[in-house]
């Protein structure tokens, strides 16, 4: 090849659209031929180079609606993918998947920019902790503690409460937390997105934390990939500041949806239940990213949408594989007004052993379970015969296990405006201390409504007095 070709070939990074289906675009180029994951324009439309067909041809992903593009269109090649803005300037923002406002303030200026694509760190760079985040919520902190840089979810069907919790999680430890938040929405509500934003506002923690979304209104590229730009700006705190990092996703279900609906634009066959054969290496690519390093930790909670319910599908098992803690809401318990919907026998963490919460904490924790479990085998034989042919001692279960119920049942600061109690934040060992009463009733003097939405024990001397 002549010297002369090579110029050519270098400056020649304009492409032609030579097809357009949904939301995927093919573009032919005659000269160089972008990478994957490089970043077109097709006017001002983003596309994001995710195959190459051969010949020059390259598969992209709209990341806005494909409006107004025809055949023949010029199409830029960026000859880079996309960059985000790292560092502190972010602090304080809400972003789009580019990094560009979208609360209305100028762009954040002189800003380092990297790729939205890393690398997920070597596993010789990886550590584990064994300390834990407590959260003030009493079923969380008592049968689920969140791992201090590990991933907990927070498994649910359509309206157990997912987005609320995670709200109370925000408003409970943000403010505690030293190092810096980030808050990563995937699919979900505009109006959410909003909300948050004033609470942020108001909680005085606004400063502190970076607000990227990725919303259901969007194309799927963007929301494919924002969980990848919010990971970029979490590793830039991580690594280069040795900054703690608190990461919120509400709903990492969304991103293996929008995974799904990338795939099918693609044109590739659809895997199990519909959905896309990659759906393990792309959920892995992104999990992997979100690891605790010696140089600072990212804490992870992910809302995880359950579709109809169901445990055991592809989505929900592949995103359960990566935590090391779980919160499963339930929709009967969400059904009796016991909020939050937290199931006790389903919810579980590897935090949860002797060594890391302690003996007592283990054995409460057991005790509860046990109780609640027995209570569960027992509610058939009382629907069938009634709760008088019941074993005293089995009454006295049955006693213990509802008020158990009620006490891990807890007001909210989130919900304030909509249920008129005021929230309770209430301290593991108070927690303990309550569950451990309980397990040790005898006698039933107080109705079992007397537990219901309280926080600690002490409330309920006041109630009672
Ligand atoms: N802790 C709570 N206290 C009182 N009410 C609650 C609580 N959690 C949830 N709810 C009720 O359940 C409704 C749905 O909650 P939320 O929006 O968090 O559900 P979701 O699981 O995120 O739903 P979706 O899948 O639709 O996003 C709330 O609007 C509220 O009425």
């Amino acid at each position: 090849m002549s010297a002369n070709a090579d110029i050519d070939a270098a400056t020649r990074t304009e492409g032609r659209i030579a097809a357009i289906r949904g939301g995927v675009v093919d573009v032919l180029f005659d000269g160089s031929v972008p990478r994957i994951h490089d970043l077109l324009f097709a006017g001002d439309i983003a596309l994001e180079v995710s195959a190459l067909i051969g010949e020059g041809l390259v598969r992209a992903i709209a990341m806005a609606p494909v409006r107004g593009l025809g055949l023949g269109m010029a199409v830029k090649a960026t000859g880079a993918p996309i960059m985000v803005p790292v560092g502190d300037a972010v602090l304080g923002r809400m972003l789009d998947v580019f990094g560009a406002p979208i609360d209305g303030r100028p762009a954040p200026e002189a800003v380092a920019r990297r790729s939205i694509h890393q690398p997920s760190p070597k596993l010789s760079d990886r550590v584990l902790h064994s300390e834990v985040l407590e959260t003030g919520i009493k079923a969380i902190d008592l049968l689920s503690p969140i791992e201090r840089g590990g991933k907990t979810g927070l498994f649910g069907g359509a309206g157990v409460g997912k987005t609320v919790l995670i709200t109370e999680l925000i408003n409970n430890t943000v403010q505690h937390h030293k190092g810096v938040s980030l808050f990563c929405g995937i699919g979900e509500r505009s109006r959410e997105a909003e909300e948050l934003y004033r609470e942020m506002g108001e909680a005085g923690v606004r400063d502190k934390t970076v607000m990227l979304f990725g919303q259901m209104n969007e194309a799927p590229g963007v929301r494919f990939l924002i969980g990848n730009a919010a990971l970029t700006m979490a590793e830039y705190f991580r690594d280069d500041k040795g900054q703690d990092v608190l990461l919120l996703i509400d709903n990492i279900f969304r991103f293996v949806q929008a995974g799904a609906e990338v795939s099918g634009l693609m044109g590739r066959m659809p895997s199990r239940v519909g959905y896309q054969p990659t759906l393990a290496s792309e959920l892995a690519a992104l999990e992997e990213r979100i690891t605790s390093t010696r140089r600072g930790a990212i804490t992870s909670i992910q809302a995880v949408y359950v579709p109809a319910d169901d445990f055991t599908d592809p989505a929900a098992a592949h995103i359960f594989s990566h935590l090391s803690a779980s919160v499963v809401l339930s929709r009967k318990r969400a059904s009796e007004g016991l909020y939050p919907a937290v199931d006790p026998l389903a919810s579980a963490s590897v935090m949860l052993t002797p060594s890391v919460v302690g003996q007592r904490h283990y054995d409460i924790a057991r005790a509860v379970r046990r109780t609640l479990a027995e209570y569960e085998e027992l509610r058939d034989i009382i629907a069938m015969l009634g709760l008088e042919e019941l074993s005293s001692a089995d009454r006295a279960t049955v006693a213990r296990a509802r008020r158990l119920e009620r006490f891990l049942t807890q007001p909210f600061f989130t919900t304030e405006s909509f249920s008129g109690t005021q929230g309770k934040l209430v301290p593991i060992a108070e927690t303990l201390d309550g569950c451990e009463a309980i397990l040790g009733l005898t006698e039933f003097k107080l109705s079992e409504n007397a537990y219901y939405m309280i926080g600690s024990l002490d409330d309920l001397k006041e109630a009672e007095s």
